[in-house]
């Protein structure tokens, strides 16, 4: 099997940055919401995403962001694809791609084999889908450090590329891996030593274990 992509999420300092590539992860994610405790502010996403340039991939999250929102992201950094966290529709995640002609991710929160099976409404849509962990309403709609039973998506033969977020750790994402056979595999919490702050170690860590799965 194939080593699994690896994206690191919620990267807000060169710090991290450099983290994620030392550690070869494949994507790094910029959080482009207000209410997280990631999120960057169009300068940030700037300087972060010069430095990323042709050293790792440069993913703006977005939840249920409107027009001038991704503009404005788009604007300040260059980015390769967007994750669409929120209640994006097949049609909207179609139109963004269409328009900036980027690559787009669509997160599915998962709780049962039905919520695994919307992915087929965006096949054709997206170029890949992030199957993620339902939150409690009220609270942020991903980065909460919660997974969800990975058997419900183990092997996932399905009309779009996919990946797996939700609660990855250290010390759990070998046997994330393992079990799904996932080709990608998305944290944000999980190298974090407090909501926002990047644990260098971990992110390394976190790679290794990946490899090594
Ligand atoms: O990271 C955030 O703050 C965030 C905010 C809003 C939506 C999604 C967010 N993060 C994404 O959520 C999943 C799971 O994160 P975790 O590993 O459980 O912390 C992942 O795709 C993050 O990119």
């Amino acid at each position: 099997m194939p080593t699994a992509a690896i994206k690191i999420c919620g990267i807000s300092t060169s710090e991290a940055l450099e983290a994620a590539i030392r550690a070869r992860a494949d994507h790094a994610g910029f959080v482009f919401f207000p209410k997280s405790p990631r999120n960057v502010t169009p300068a940030q996403a700037a300087q972060l995403a010069e430095r990323a340039q042709g050293r790792i991939g440069r993913v703006g999250l977005f939840v249920d962001a409107d027009d001038a929102a991704i503009a404005e992201a788009v604007a300040s950094a260059r980015l390769d694809a967007f994750q669409l966290h929120g209640n994006e529709t097949p049609e909207r995640a179609a139109q963004l791609r269409a328009r900036y002609g980027v690559a787009v991710w669509k997160a599915l929160s998962v709780a049962t084999a039905e919520d695994a099976a919307r992915a087929a409404a965006y096949a054709g849509a997206v170029d890949l889908v992030l199957f993620d962990a339902k939150t409690p309403k009220g609270t942020l709609p991903g980065g909460m450090g919660l997974s969800f039973d990975w058997k419900l998506v183990a092997g996932w033969k399905g009309p779009v590329a996919w990946g797996l977020a939700g609660g990855l750790t250290p010390d759990n994402v070998a046997e994330a891996v393992r079990l799904t056979g996932t080709p990608l595999v998305d944290t944000s919490s999980g190298v974090e030593s407090a909501p926002g702050i990047k644990d260098l170690d971990r992110i390394d860590t976190f790679a290794r274990a990946v490899r090594g799965a």
